[in-house]
C-alpha cells in the first residue's frame, strides 16, 4: 500500500478506494496524484540566496501541495511520498516503485486523470524517459523539479508544481506519453535533456523542440498528439 502522509492538523476529507487522501473532493474538478520523491524542488537552506549547497529532499509532499493552494482551484490532489532524496540516489527500485505506482494508482483507477512526479533535475530526464517507457496508458505523466531550493527567493518549484498539476489534470496532454514541465515548457521525455547545471531555464529537447508551452497557467500544445 502506498506511503501516505497524514496530516495531524486538518484531516483529510476524502480518501479512495486505493487508500489515497485528498484534501478536498470537488467533483467538479479532475484528480491528480503527486508522487514526491525528492530533489531540489523539496530542498531547503538556511539562507534565502543559495541556489547551491543546499539540503536537497528535506521537504515533504504536504509542505509542497501546501505551498501552492492555486493547485486546488485546478484539481484535487492526493500526495505519495515514494523517497526524499537528492536524484543521484534515485535507484533502480526508487524506479520501479514509481513505475508501479504510478500504473496501479493512476492507469488503472478510472477516477484519476493523470500523475505528477516530483524529482531532482540531476537524473530527470532519464527518470522520464523510464517512466515513459513503463506506464502503460494514455493519462499524462507529468515529471517536474525545481532549479532553486524552497527556501530560495524566486524559487521556482511553486510555479513549476502547478504547471505540472495543470498539465496532468488536461485533457489535450492524453496520450503524448511522458512529459517534463518546467519554467513554462512542455518537453517530451523521450527527447528532453538538461542543458545547464544551473540555470532555471535548463529542460530542452534540443533537436526536437518543445511539445507546448504555458501562458498565464494554460497550456497551448504545438501539436496534435501522435
Ligand atoms: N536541481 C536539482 O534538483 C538538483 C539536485 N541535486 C537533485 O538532482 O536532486
Amino acid at each position: 500500500s502506498p506511503i501516505v502522509y497524514p496530516r495531524a492538523d486538518d484531516p483529510f476529507v476524502f480518501t479512495n478506494s486505493n487508500g489515497l487522501n485528498f484534501t478536498q473532493m470537488n467533483a467538479s474538478l479532475p484528480n491528480v496524484t503527486i508522487f514526491a520523491t525528492g530533489g531540489t524542488i523539496a530542498g531547503s537552506s538556511s539562507s534565502s540566496t543559495a541556489t547551491t549547497g543546499y539540503t536537497a529532499g528535506a521537504v515533504g509532499i504536504l509542505t509542497l501541495i501546501d505551498a501552492v493552494p492555486e493547485i486546488l482551484n485546478i484539481s484535487n490532489v492526493a500526495g505519495i511520498q515514494i523517497s526524499n532524496v537528492g536524484s543521484e540516489d534515485v535507484t533502480s527500485a526508487l524506479l520501479l516503485k514509481m513505475a508501479k505506482q504510478i500504473n496501479e494508482y493512476v492507469c488503472n483507477d478510472p477516477t484519476m486523470a493523470g500523475a505528477v512526479v516530483t524529482h531532482g533535475t540531476d537524473v530527470l530526464e532519464e527518470t522520464a524517459f523510464f517512466l515513459d517507457a513503463t506506464v502503460n496508458c494514455g493519462k499524462p505523466v507529468i515529471i517536474v523539479g525545481a532549479m532553486r531550493p524552497s527556501t530560495a527567493i524566486s524559487a521556482d518549484g511553486p510555479f513549476n508544481l502547478l504547471e505540472a498539476v495543470t498539465v496532468a489534470a488536461s485533457p489535450s496532454a492524453r496520450d503524448r506519453g511522458a512529459m517534463v514541465v518546467m519554467n513554462d515548457r512542455i518537453v517530451s521525455a523521450y527527447y528532453v535533456t538538461k542543458t545547464n547545471a544551473n540555470t532555471m531555464d535548463t529542460f530542452k529537447a534540443v533537436e526536437m523542440g518543445n511539445l507546448g508551452e504555458l501562458i498565464s497557467n494554460t497550456p497551448y500544445f504545438f501539436y496534435p498528439p501522435i
